[in-house]
């Protein structure tokens, strides 16, 4: 276990003016892994990150690095500790008037590396990077993919075991997204990195994370595998992973019925299979299927003529999907009571 994170909580102000931010929050995250904390905007993901790296104190709760206890340490100590784990921050907030490489050294000088030594690694990290070449550009000559490649070299500079991305990808276009997404995960092998990935972009966590957790209004309401909760169909946070968009309308004698990947062994020609068992049309409406750790998962919203709405269903489950009609709910519960 690299990095535990044990009934965190945050209350800023006091008395009346008191606002609890985060609620006990706790989660674990192994070398190698990659554990993604998602939430909508005022969840409190912020305020987490700055826990993490005790930029701000918690109210209660631990952070335990490697079996250390992080919040017990003095000022002193902190700072020393503090080099465990790096952190990528949004747009992250380079130094305008230094150079890609003087900003990777800056955690070392700080550190009071020797001129030498610091020119080595810094080199080091920005091949690791892709950024070899930029070592004397300054940020406004770099794009934001790059500055935030830069931002992960300058996190790495200390050797942490923990690597910290909060909100690393907003404002990225698509292709640095993905670039930032791919870097993050060969690292994590590479360099056996512990990874708290905190973001809003639901996108961005089915690319990378191996488990995730949803942020509510300062309390970790859901956590767990990624390919488990988003075969999940009761799971709010399975819903959003697999949002299908909005489907078309079903056509007047049809029931629009939304099935839901609740297996790993759903077939891939599914919808034909249920076509020829049933041997009536079905209509696709619309859809979202993707690959969630090697695993195919989604949603899709189907016209099944109205009277073959049973039958449907339970032919639909021998298949691993979940059916639940646009009024009725025909999932497991009612499954029980149709006739095989
Ligand atoms: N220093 C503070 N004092 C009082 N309240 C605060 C403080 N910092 C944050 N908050 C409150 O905590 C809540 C969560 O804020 P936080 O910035 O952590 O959320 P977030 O999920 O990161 O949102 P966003 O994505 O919009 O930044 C907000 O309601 C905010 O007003």
């Amino acid at each position: 276990m690299t990095i535990t994170i044990r009934n965190l909580s945050k209350t800023f102000g006091d008395g009346d003016s008191a606002t609890t931010v985060l609620d006990d929050v706790s989660f674990s995250v192994e070398s190698g892994e990659i554990f993604a904390v998602v939430g909508p905007s005022g969840a409190g993901k912020s305020t987490l990150a700055r826990c993490i790296n005790l930029l701000e104190r918690p109210t209660s709760g631990e952070v335990i690095v490697n079996g250390d206890s992080l919040t017990q340490l003095t000022s002193t100590e902190l700072r020393q500790a503090r080099r465990r784990i790096g952190t990528v921050f949004q747009s992250s907030s380079l130094l305008s008037r230094r150079t890609a490489a003087a900003n990777v050294a800056l955690p070392l000088e700080y550190l009071g590396a020797t001129k030498a030594a610091t020119k080595t690694r810094v080199g080091e990290l920005l091949e690791r990077v892709g950024l070899g070449d930029k070592a004397q550009k300054y940020p406004h000559q770099l794009s934001g993919g790059q500055r935030q490649r830069v931002g992960i070299a300058r996190a790495l500079a200390l050797k942490p075991s923990v690597l910290l991305s909060d909100e690393a990808t907003s404002g990225l276009d698509r292709v640095a997204t993905e670039s930032y997404l791919t870097l993050l995960d060969t690292l994590r092998t590479d360099l056996d990195l512990a990874v708290v990935f905190i973001t809003h972009e639901m996108e961005t966590i089915v690319k990378v994370a191996d488990r995730v957790g949803r942020l509510d209004h300062g309390t970790l309401r859901e956590q767990g595998d990624i390919v488990d909760i988003a075969l999940d169909a009761q799971s709010l946070l399975g819903a959003q992973l697999r949002a299908p968009g909005r489907a078309t309308a079903a056509a007047a004698d049809t029931v629009a019925v939304s099935v839901t990947y609740g297996s790993p062994t759903v077939p891939a020609d599914w919808l034909s299979r249920l076509g020829t068992e049933l041997s009536v049309p079905i209509a696709l409406l619309g859809a979202n299927i993707q690959s969630i750790g090697g695993v195919a998962v989604g949603e899709a919203t189907l016209g099944v003529p109205a009277g073959r709405l049973p039958e449907f269903t339970r032919v639909a489950k021998t298949l691993g999907l979940h059916s639940q009609s646009e009024s009725t709910r025909v999932d497991d519960d009612l499954l029980a009571e149709v006739p095989a």
